[in-house]
């Protein structure tokens, strides 16, 4: 019998050759390059631990999965091992590159449907194999589909994925909002009562979509926008007239995949067996008809790299400086999330003015109404949104997803005001983009709204909007204690475009003044970059953010209220999880300090006592003396109910006297 012997693949640097850049993400580099030993091409994925801002649980995590696991559809490792302060993953050189790399040097306007069919299956084959083995791969995309010389098709990043099996804090994390915000389900952005495999299954859907369009649905939108449409809107669809050349199976697998309740959407297993899978072809097919005549990968990873970086220069010249950020997110499509009311109010304006013609399909609207029903998201998480809207019935709406101002007004005052809080203790939004007027959006993408923002729009409360400033709950795990900060010099942060997208490159330690034009780089968590900047209510110096948003007309108690109800539900999940985290830091704190003193307290009054240095510090500082705080009045809460506890008991001494007697 025949045995095939595994390759050993060396684990020393020295052993390998790095040739060119192939492609970049959030927190690496992937070079091609030749094991010397086995005289075999590989690529490299090098992530710098120094970078990575402490998501190393997440690094292993990726390492791990990827070394464990055992199918042709998934991107298996080799091997990894560290080097310096670099961690260097080896794999499968995967020549083709990726899905996404492929559309947009080729097929800007998406494959044609047998290509389609033959990446989707292949991919639906890997879901099947993970979902069977309890990962949920969570960020299901084009550009996490990678393709070998011969069109074998592999899924890849596990950067994000998470085990159904786990305990503890991976269990936990669950709960967390991890994923890229176009591809991400609803369930997912709720956080309301965690999610499952089936998250993967909608990303999937949008996936499909992607590769029928070149682009993501709402992919042009910032962030924030793409949350709300997402949750408020019917779910996209291929029901375009451009859509008219799709058979009626796709649009069906479509559908199938993208209802909001994760209940009614199939299982991967089940979704294989789709007619539409009828009209996949074999792998080589791929090879023959999308890899043909295409330039090494490496040039077109170059091309891409000038060509978005051209882009974003051409934008730099269209806007104020001050709209650099918004519009390095126009460009790269999603990164950081924006929760600036006043400017959703004001790309909301820009799309009415703009006057974006409804017309690309008469017959969606039908098709989109026939869908609503199906596929709105299961009742309590967006109750508070439909209590808000008086006859209940969907609104049809333009297909950037907002009818007018009033619509986004009203969808921003009936959304849950905690969630977007609790989103922002997630990720802590960049508040210093308060100023930033969004770019034009003129790319008009899918859906409509769910929920009809009928009557006057009600405003946020004011104290809401405050609240929201100071609701700094981030993660407050102590990544930057862990490692050095390091700030972004301007021309690092010309990261523009899917090719580089959030991707934050340190070359050089400025002096951290000079980090507050995109607010001050702190973290990367999960997919997003976290900023601290302005999250101190005490008034920074180094404060870039604009003035706080205030309501333009008296809040709308019930619909407050309304509001409220389900983010409390949010808050009580991550409140636990914050808990624990400021206790970890306080530990950390102390023990960097060098004083290991024992008693929180005592521990939480040296912390006081020194003064923040950089914002992040300051940020925790103030995090820590609001914990501070609370311990008092618990500890106050507690005297009272000691002291009614011992008049309890006279009284009862005295009854029971009073008895014997
Ligand atoms: N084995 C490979 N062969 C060829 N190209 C690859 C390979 N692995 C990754 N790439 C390219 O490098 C890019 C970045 O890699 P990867 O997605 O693993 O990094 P990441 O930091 O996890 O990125 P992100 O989180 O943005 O998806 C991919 O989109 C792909 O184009």
């Amino acid at each position: 019998m025949e045995h095939v012997v595994e390759k050993r693949f060396p684990l020393r640097a020295e052993d390998y050759r790095l040739y060119e850049e192939v492609g970049e993400g959030v927190s690496a580099s992937v070079y091609r390059a030749l094991c010397i030993p086995l005289n075999e091409v590989v690529a490299i994925k090098v992530l710098d631990l120094e970078k990575c801002n402490n998501d190393l649980d997440g690094i292993r995590r990726e390492v791990q999965t990827m070394s464990l696991i055992d199918h042709p559809n998934v991107l298996r490792a080799h091997c990894s091992f560290t080097t310096g302060h670099n961690l260097w993953v080896v794999m499968p050189y995967m020549a083709g590159g990726s899905c996404l790399h492929i559309m947009k040097s080729s097929y800007p306007e998406g494959f044609e449907e047998p290509v389609i069919a033959t990446l989707l299956r292949e991919v639906l084959k890997a879901l099947v194999y993970l979902h069977a083995h309890g990962h949920i791969h969570r960020d299901v995309k084009a550009g996490n589909i990678l393709l070998d010389s011969n069109g074998a098709v592999k899924l890849a990043d596990f950067g994000v994925s998470a085990c159904m099996f786990d305990t503890g804090d991976r269990q936990r994390s669950r709960n967390t909002f991890v994923g890229t915000p176009c591809w991400m389900a609803p369930e997912v952005m709720q956080q309301l009562h965690g999610y499952d495999f089936k998250a993967d299954i909608w990303s999937f859907g949008i996936t499909a979509l992607e590769l029928a369009h070149g682009h993501a649905p709402f992919s042009k939108y910032p962030p924030m926008k793409v949350l709300l449409m997402t949750l408020q809107n019917a779910p996209p669809g291929l029901d375009y007239e451009r859509d008219k050349r799709f058979s009626k199976s796709f649009k069906e697998l479509v559908a199938t995949c993208l209802v909001k309740d994760p209940k009614k959407r199939p299982s991967s297993e089940k979704l294989l067996k789709h007619h539409f899978f009828k009209h996949a072809r074999p792998s080589d097919y791929l090879a023959q008809s999308i890899l043909d005549g295409l330039a090494p990968l490496g040039d077109r990873f170059r091309m891409l790299k000038a060509k978005e970086a051209d882009l974003l220069v051409q934008n730099k010249a269209l806007y104020e400086d001050k709209d650099q950020l918004s519009q390095k997110e126009y460009i790269r499509g999603i990164s950081a999330w924006n929760f600036n009311l006043e400017d959703l109010k004001s790309q909301a304006a820009l799309i009415q003015d703009d006057g974006i013609p409804n017309a690309e399909e008469p017959d969606r609207d039908k098709k989109q109404k026939d869908r609503l029903d199906e596929s709105r998201v299961p009742a309590e998480g967006l109750s508070a949104v439909a209590a808000n809207h008086s006859d209940g019935s969907p609104a049809l709406e333009k297909e950037d997803g907002f009818n007018n101002l009033q619509d986004l007004e009203g969808s921003l005052a009936s959304f849950p005001i905690k969630p977007l809080q609790a989103l922002k203790g997630c990720f802590d939004v960049c508040e210093d983009d308060v100023n930033n007027n969004s770019p034009r959006e003129s790319d008009h993408d899918y859906g409509r709204t769910d929920n009809e923002s009928s009557g006057p729009s009600t405003s946020l409360p004011q104290n809401a909007v405050t609240q929201q400033k100071k609701f700094s709950s981030g993660s407050l795990l102590p990544d930057n204690f862990l490692f050095p900060k390091k700030v972004v010099t301007d021309g690092d942060r010309n990261h523009s475009g899917p090719l580089q997208y959030r991707q934050k490159r340190d070359t050089n330690n400025l002096p951290l003044v000079d980090d507050t034009s995109e607010g001050a780089f702190v973290q990367r968590r999960g997919r997003f970059k976290v900023t601290s900047a302005d999250l101190s209510p005490m008034g920074l110096s180094n404060s870039t953010s604009g003035p706080v948003v205030s309501p333009t007309s008296p809040p709308n108690q019930n619909s407050v209220a309304a509001a409220i109800l389900p983010s409390l539900q949010c808050i009580l999940q991550q409140n636990g999880l914050q808990r624990e985290e400021i206790i970890k830091l306080i530990k950390y704190a102390e023990q960097s300090s060098g004083k290991n003193t024992e008693p929180v307290e005592a521990g939480t009054a040296d912390i006081l006592q020194v003064p923040p240095v950089t914002t992040r510090e300051k940020e925790l500082h103030f995090q820590v003396i609001q914990l501070h705080q609370s311990i008092g009045n618990l500890v106050e809460e507690l005297q009272r109910q000691k002291m009614k506890n011992i008049q309890l008991e006279k009284q009862l001494n005295s009854m029971v006297n009073k008895v014997e007697k």
